[in-house]
């Protein structure tokens, strides 16, 4: 047996052990050596920093202390994927709530941890903004946005604005940039919890402006422009027109927002003002099947 069948044996054993909801792995790890029933998901690998292992040491003490370094930054970046990964397929409701079991393999370490994921940003976002709008439907939105963000539209990146909840202040707050495609269609077909909606929610992304969105997950325009004051919202001042607007409607209004940044393909949450949480689509796993 090597190394990493050791490794992999070892992270199913613990995660049924500790009855975690889900395996998430970081590193070259081969997919066939999982055969459990939990979920096993393999966290995207940022390109690890190597310029520091080809600075030349003399001293023997020095090269150690490098080794020890590297390993310690290496776990930790892994660690962070492990994280990451964890806490958005969480988030989009793939994993259940409760401990997830990290498997960490670099170039020269492994290792198997136990993770708990409710300490982290975004699932505390998240709960904030349940204060303002069901759970299922921030799901729902946040998992179309994700897809935008990693796919875009026919290979472009594709950037947008969904504005859910307070429906009422919200179109008051806004008016249309061109025809609304959402007019007058029966609710069924705006409701953004059924799935045969989503293709066309990705379609009108390609128009400029907002979605916005019921409480209740049924859309009510696309292609919307907010008349908002930005002047004293406090974001990243890199931050483009639509995202700052975003931003501004979730200080006069009770609703939410979650954007797409079109240059970025980040996907940032913003509420009271404020930008509460943002994922990056590259940090998402991909599911063993
Ligand atoms: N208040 C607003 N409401 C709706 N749409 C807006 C508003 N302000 C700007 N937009 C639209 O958003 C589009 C993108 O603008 P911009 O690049 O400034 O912002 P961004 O979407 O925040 O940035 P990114 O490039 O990261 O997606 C523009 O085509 C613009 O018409």
């Amino acid at each position: 047996m090597d190394t990493a069948d050791i490794l992999v044996k070892s992270a199913i054993e613990t995660a049924t052990q500790i009855k975690a909801t889900a395996i998430i792995v970081s590193g070259d790890v081969d997919r066939n050596l999982f055969d459990c029933d939990l979920p096993v998901y393999f966290a995207a690998n940022p390109s690890r920093n190597a310029v520091e292992s080809l600075i030349p040491l003399d001293e023997e003490e020095g090269r150690l202390k490098q080794i020890v370094n590297q390993i310690q930054r290496d776990a930790a970046v892994s660690i962070e994927d492990v994280e990451n990964a964890a806490s958005i397929e969480q988030a989009i409701g793939n994993i259940k709530k409760g401990n997830v079991v990290g498997l960490i393999i670099t170039d020269d370490s492994g290792a198997v941890i136990i993770h708990n994921i409710s300490g982290n940003p975004l699932l505390k976002a998240l709960e904030k903004f349940e204060q303002r709008v069901s759970p299922e439907i921030i799901r729902a939105v946040l998992k179309i946005a994700l897809e935008i963000a990693s796919m875009g539209r026919e290979g472009s990146p594709v950037g947008t604005a969904f504005i859910i909840g307070d429906l009422e202040e919200v179109m008051q707050r806004s008016h249309q940039m061109i025809l609304n495609p959402y007019s007058g269609h029966p609710e069924d077909e705006r409701n953004i919890l059924k799935k045969n909606n989503r293709e066309s929610i990705k379609e009108f992304a390609l128009l400029d402006g907002v979605f916005i969105i019921s409480k209740e997950g049924v859309v009510h325009a696309a292609g919307r422009y907010l008349d908002v004051d930005a002047k004293d919202i406090g974001i990243n001042k890199g931050l483009g027109g639509r995202h700052v607007s975003a931003a501004a409607i979730t200080r006069d209004t009770v609703s939410v927002a979650i954007t797409v940044s079109e240059s970025g393909g980040t996907v940032r949450m913003f509420m009271d003002g404020k930008e509460m949480a943002s994922i990056e689509c590259n940090d998402r796993a991909i599911r063993k099947h």
